[in-house]
């Protein structure tokens, strides 16, 4: 099936003769692989009225949960169909190995399965109500209209957390992908078209931030609006969110601490501490950035890090062997540049890496070589803000309340992790630790049973488990009078 390289507005593809487009590069080798329509805010409100009139007017909303799940399911099986393609299309698009993006591709499969199966089921609660011949019953309704706007890092496994849902729960939808990498999304609008989704349901509308994205933010047709991204642009999401009190779900960064004590097991604890910040070159929003590991053993730690880093093969993610690849692009390779010069600056002592590598080979992407600061203090900003790079800052701490107060010294509230075979002290830090989600001896691992979000400022709401398909639901008491009599009060 051909790539529509359009957007796709009220189950037709637009823009095709567009004056104004975007060529969207390869950042292994700045190869322009694709040129797309850069649409504006008269697109944006073409497919807000486009999901407007579907939801008020159409039929999806009131369609059986039973049929809206087997159109989910249809979704999934279309996309483990064109698995392959779909890879091949996101490491194109963002330099990932393929296989991180064939392992994308099969969680975003499961996500769809995950709601598909929880379409039909949620029929509502019964109330013991407190009023004699009374009924009083709770359902679970759509919100209405949604607009989703997602980040580079991972394009389809986060449009997907909030495609799912969205289309179980009977809403309609306008996707905004971030404008460096539409690729897989526009191949599930086409999924989404071949799997029965009916028109004006989705729409997808490419382009930037500043108009598209600030379009659905504050247009008032729009319900809700569904944020994967930083929290720079989500704090102006929110500001624009409240011209009518629209829904809001913000998926924002993360400074994720991974604490190390001394009894854990050395070596898984080495190897999953640079998977858990290495993997996709860093560029994950739960990246275990912040390494707490304690003085007895941090000199050790440390040098088995080093050593293994000094190892990574980076390359293309097409090649067999490369274990990271590029940086998204130049801007994004600057500004981590710019966040170790920081690092510098503030006194940590650089162990490894801070520059890009000189392998003749890697000259046209956009690489960064792994990189290891020590002697990391909480008042350093490169242990406060988010490098969404390959950059780790390693701290000290000598006791178990020191480990879990540096862990909590955030304005974030993501992600972390604790390593120890004591599992009664990993479970008390599980506890204190102020995080959507702690792993005990493991770090980044996800699925679509359990909820994601963030504390504090890593965002508001959840997604994936069953409270990322409430999300997309507004609840409404029914009660019902079986014996009305006259109050006689006026
Ligand atoms: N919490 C999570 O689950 C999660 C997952 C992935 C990424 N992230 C975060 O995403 C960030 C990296 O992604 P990014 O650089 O694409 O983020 P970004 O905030 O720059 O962009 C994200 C999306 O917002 C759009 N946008 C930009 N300005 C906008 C505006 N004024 N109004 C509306 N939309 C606007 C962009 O076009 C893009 O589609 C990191 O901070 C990372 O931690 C979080
Ligand atoms: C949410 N996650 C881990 C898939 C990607 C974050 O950037």
């Amino acid at each position: 099936m051909k790539l529509q390289l359009q957007h796709y507005i009220n189950g037709k593809w637009v823009g095709k003769d567009s004056e104004n487009t975007r060529d969207i590069v390869n950042p292994y080798n700045q190869e322009i692989i694709a040129t797309v329509p850069e649409g504006d805010e008269s697109d944006a409100k073409a497919a807000i009225a486009a999901a407007r009139e579907a939801f008020d007017n159409g039929e999806w909303a009131d369609t059986p949960a039973t049929e809206r799940g087997a159109v989910v399911r249809k979704i999934a099986e279309l996309i483990e169909r064109d698995k392959e393609e779909l890879a091949y299309l996101e490491s194109l698009d963002t330099g990932k190995t393929m296989e991180e993006s064939r392992g994308d591709m099969d969680d975003i499969a499961g996500v769809f399965r995950y709601y598909a199966e929880l379409a039909d089921k949620d029929g509502g609660e019964l109330i013991d109500s407190p009023v004699s011949n009374s009924i009083s019953r709770v359902v679970r309704e759509p919100v209405g209209v949604c607009g989703q706007i997602t980040p580079w890092n991972y394009p389809l496994l986060q449009a997907s957390w909030k495609l799912a849902p969205a289309l179980a729960t009977g809403n309609t939808l306008i996707m905004k992908p971030s404008e460096i990498t539409p690729l897989t999304t526009i191949k599930a609008f086409q999924l989404m078209e071949e799997a029965g989704v009916p028109a004006g349901v989705v729409n997808l509308v490419l382009g930037s931030g500043a108009t598209i994205g600030a379009e659905l933010s504050s247009n008032e047709d729009v319900d809700l609006i569904s944020f994967t991204g930083g929290i720079v642009t989500g704090k102006k999401i929110m500001q624009a969110a409240s011209s009518n009190v629209k829904k809001l779900a913000l998926e924002l960064g993360g400074k994720n601490p991974n604490i190390i004590f001394a009894d854990a097991d050395f070596d898984i604890a080495v190897d999953q501490a640079l998977n858990g910040v290495f993997f996709h070159a860093g560029q994950i929003c739960s990246a275990g950035t912040r390494l707490i590991v304690e003085e007895s053993i941090h000199d050790e730690f440390v040098q088995a890090l080093v050593e293994r880093v000094k190892k990574f093969k980076l390359g293309s993610g097409f090649n067999e062997g490369t274990q990271m690849g590029p940086l998204i692009s130049a801007e994004h390779r600057a500004k981590v540049e710019k966040y170790v010069e920081t690092g510098i600056n503030e006194g940590a002592t650089l162990a490894v890496g801070g520059k890009r590598p000189e392998d003749p080979e890697l000259q046209k992407g956009f690489f960064y070589l792994p990189t290891i600061f020590t002697d990391c203090t909480t008042d350093m900003t490169i242990v406060q803000e988010e490098a969404f790079g390959p950059v780790i800052t390693v701290e000290k701490f000598s006791s178990e309340k020191e480990a879990v107060k540096l862990s909590n010294d955030s304005i974030y509230g993501l992600a972390g992790g604790v390593w120890t075979k004591d599992i009664a002290k990993a479970e008390r830090c599980a506890a204190k630790m102020r995080m959507g989600t702690v792993w005990i001896n493991d770090f980044n691992l996800y699925f679509p049973h359990a909820p994601w979000g963030g504390y504090k400022q890593s965002g508001i709401g959840r997604e994936l488990g069953k409270l990322g398909i409430e999300e997309y639901t507004e609840t409404k008491h029914i009660f019902q009078n079986l014996k009305p009599e006259p109050i006689n009060w006026f």
